[in-house]
């Protein structure tokens, strides 16, 4: 997994990749420019007229390196340089000002902006420092104003890599961020300028992170595949594991079914649902593969994960909330309504198992830990929570973000908006208790789940975009698999 880095470091990591494999600091630019451009070619079509708006560093070098790619791509391109002659250029930036075809129309910032269709920001990247000065303001306003689809390069110009963006930045459709994501882009306080985040590999030396230190991680495809458990010829039934999923209280049957069908697509090889007794007709009907169990307090022997919450409903739980903490010898996944009563009554937290998955959206967080005024301050929270009670804490959301016992803060890569519907944690509660009862570790578990997660919401958001369900991420799960080549 990737460390992210915080921005003031970013070009002492440069630096190290640079003495680690000779190259030099303008070949890592052109690294960069190409990642951007074929992305961009892979989005937009070479119809549309492109204005790049470049600045004096090295996110401005980057701007005259991606005009002159897509130039050469069959892409309109013209500029606008966005300092004086009089500033000074960064060594890279003045390189690559210099190769510029003649082809590009290229003019000074003087308040005009010509028409185009995108506008790609290239004008301040993570060497922003201090407060914006007044010109650059005007820059920003100027950019904003432009009828077109924005693009920022590396950060929308006026944010800092940490923190929450002030009113000067620029308002991005998409931003395509170097190596690792910035925290800043990470941040839902952030959204309204960042638009969607790609993060693209600019081939920095995976060895040039080792001599720094951070607790902030991000998880993308190829971290996963290792993660995983093979399975060949002689795997048995019982490898695949005996899990128990219980929830489903009166009137929420839906959402323990959804958690079952997702465990049984997940690969388990035995789900137990245990319901409200007023269920048991309705959800042996809506899952036939499951069987059924309806005691308050059932045996646990015999199981290799269990998954508590999804539906349950709160009145009269906590006892056997008591009981299934107490009790559990397996591996456990706590979600909705488990939460909801920990919250409630938070001396549970000290009976929860060593390493057991919850798994809260925001406002079930904020419950459990408290009211926070942002959400770098949930982040800490989190962190604080999981290193305490040697828990692992995946706070959901766009990026979720996992909390490991050791302190270390893993966010996602995989997800997309359409997965925002009801019962989709059903589904990663179902997922999880599935891996955990193949024999995954806690913190493999965690990461492929929500990774595998993730992308199921993809595959099934590119097919049925907004009226995207939660029946439809369950469906595209086994997509997922083979989309890594895990059989
Ligand atoms: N490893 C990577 O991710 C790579 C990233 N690249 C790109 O490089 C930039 C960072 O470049 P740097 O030269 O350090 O700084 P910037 O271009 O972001 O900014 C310098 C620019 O900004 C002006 N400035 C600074 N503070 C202020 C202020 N308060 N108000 C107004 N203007 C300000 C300063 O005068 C300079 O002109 C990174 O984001 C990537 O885009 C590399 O290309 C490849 C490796
Ligand atoms: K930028």
């Amino acid at each position: 997994m990737i460390k992210i880095l915080p921005g003031e470091k970013i070009s002492a990591l440069d630096k190290r990749h640079l003495e680690l494999t000779g190259q030099k600091g303008i070949e890592l630019m052109e690294q960069a420019a190409k990642a951007f451009s074929s992305w961009f070619c892979k989005n937009f079509d070479s119809k549309n007229s492109i204005i790049i708006w470049c600045g004096a560093g090295n996110n401005g070098g980057d701007g005259f390196a991606i005009a002159r790619i897509l130039k050469e791509k069959g892409f309109t391109v013209s500029l606008i340089e966005c300092f004086e002659p009089s500033d000074n250029l960064s060594t890279d930036c003045e390189i690559n000002r210099n190769r510029i075809l003649e082809s590009i129309r290229s003019s000074k910032w003087r308040g005009q902006i010509p028409e185009s269709s995108i506008a790609i920001d290239a004008f301040l990247g993570v060497g922003l420092k201090g407060t914006l000065r007044n010109e650059a303001r005007d820059k920003i306003k100027a950019f904003n104003s432009q009828e077109a689809i924005k693009v920022s390069v590396d950060i929308p110009s006026g944010l800092k890599a940490e923190g929450v963006a002030g009113s000067d930045v620029v308002l991005s459709d998409y931003t395509i961020s170097f190596a690792q994501p910035k925290l800043s882009l990470l941040l839902p306080e952030n959204e309204f300028c960042v638009g969607d985040l790609k993060v693209l590999d600019i081939g920095i030396d995976s060895r040039s992170y080792h001599d720094f230190q951070s607790d902030f991680y991000f998880l993308q495809k190829q971290d996963v595949k290792t993660r995983h458990k093979l399975f060949h010829r002689f795997s048995h039934k019982g490898d695949f594991g005996k899990i128990m999923l219980v929830g489903g209280g009166a009137g929420k049957v839906g959402a323990i079914l959804l958690s079952g069908e997702s465990a049984l697509r997940t690969g388990s090889g035995l789900v137990f649902l245990n319901v409200n007794s007023s269920e048991i007709l309705i959800t042996q009907i809506g899952l036939r593969e499951a069987m059924t169990s309806i005691e308050k307090f059932p045996r646990l022997d015999g199981f290799d994960a269990i998954g508590i919450g999804p539906g349950w409903g709160m009145g009269n739980r906590e006892e056997q909330l008591e009981y299934f903490l107490n009790m559990a010898k397996c591996p456990l996944v706590l979600d909705a309504d488990a939460l909801n009563l920990i919250g409630e009554n938070p001396a549970l937290w000290n009976l929860i198992p060593v390493k057991t998955i919850l798994t809260p959206h925001l406002k079930e967080f904020d419950r459990l830990a408290g009211e926070s005024s942002d959400q770098l301050e949930r982040w800490a929270k989190a962190k604080e929570l999981a290193v305490k009670f040697k828990a692992i804490i995946v706070l959901k959301g766009a990026n979720s973000l996992i909390s490991l016992p050791d302190g270390r803060q893993v966010f996602n890569s995989s997800g997309t908006q359409f997965m925002a519907t009801a019962g989709a944690g059903d589904v990663l509660t179902g997922m999880l208790t599935s891996l955990l009862g193949q024999g995954y570790s806690p913190e493999n578990a965690a990461l492929c789940g929500v990774f595998h997660h993730g992308l199921a919401g993809e595959l099934a958001g590119k097919r049925f975009g907004r009226g995207t369900i939660a029946r439809d991420i369950i469906k595209a799960i086994p997509m997922t698999f083979s989309e890594l080549g895990i059989s």
